[in-house]
């Protein structure tokens, strides 16, 4: 198995094989939670125009999305694991656009498979590969806004890289070095809370809490189904 590490919006438009689009913060986390929390399902949608569109051709789909990290105007949830835990969201179909995991997903357009990554199901995700004998995986961390590294992202990329070459990883020491990393300290600020709240990192960095994997499949242009398989 050939296995590769990319960045950003770049590295989805090059990722081929099976392609991990990695957004610990916090997209794909989000997502985790949200089919954890009983969603049906999760429509990854690249342009906040198409989520729109999406929600009034269907007034019964929840629209959840940021950009910049705040709620999008008028959409019934932003991009935080924190209150979606708060929402019913059993059988529920859910529009979801964010500036970095959902633009990973719209530009995968080489990759023949698409999973999303997340430390919250890293190693649910990299048993499965491994169970599929992918022979190309491409590992993309999408940073902030899929225009800068983040440190969380390629944590979790070398946590699945690990896993898929049978290598031991000290994720407590890592997970204790992220926890320093200025790029975080925008969830610990009283002026950020609101947009990033404390309870959102927490829950972004519980490694291995979900035992399922998330695939994410073409709908049409710019629209993607993501289930849990
Ligand atoms: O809402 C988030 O946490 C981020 C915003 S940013 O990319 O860090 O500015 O969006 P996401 O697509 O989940 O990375």
């Amino acid at each position: 198995m050939e296995i590769e590490i990319l960045q950003m919006i770049k590295g989805a438009r090059k990722a081929k094989g099976c392609a991990v689009i990695i957004d610990v913060f916090r997209a794909f986390s989000l997502e985790c939670y949200m089919m954890a929390g009983g969603a049906e399902r999760v429509l990854p949608v690249g342009a906040k125009e198409t989520a729109c569109r999406l929600k009034e051709e269907h007034p019964d789909y929840l629209l959840a999305g940021e950009r910049h990290g705040a709620i999008l105007p008028g959409f019934d949830m932003g991009n935080s694991p924190a209150q979606a835990e708060k929402m019913d969201l059993e059988g529920k179909t859910i529009i979801h656009t964010t500036s970095a995991g959902t633009q990973g997903v719209a530009n995968a357009r080489k990759a023949d498979i698409i999973l999303t990554g997340s430390l919250v199901n890293a190693k649910a995700t990299a048993r499965y590969i491994r169970k599929e004998n992918f022979p190309h995986v491409s590992l993309v961390c999408m940073g902030l806004e899929g225009k800068k590294p983040a440190p969380e992202d390629l944590l979790c990329a070398e946590y699945m890289k690990s896993i898929l070459e049978e290598r031991p990883f000290d994720m407590e020491s890592e997970l204790k070095m992220l926890r320093k990393d200025p790029s975080v300290q925008k969830f610990f600020r009283k002026e950020t809370a609101e947009i990033f709240p404390q309870e959102d990192y927490w829950l972004c960095t519980m490694t291995d809490r979900f035992d399922f994997v998330l695939q994410v499949k073409a709908l049409e242009e710019d629209v993607f189904e993501t289930r849990k398989i």
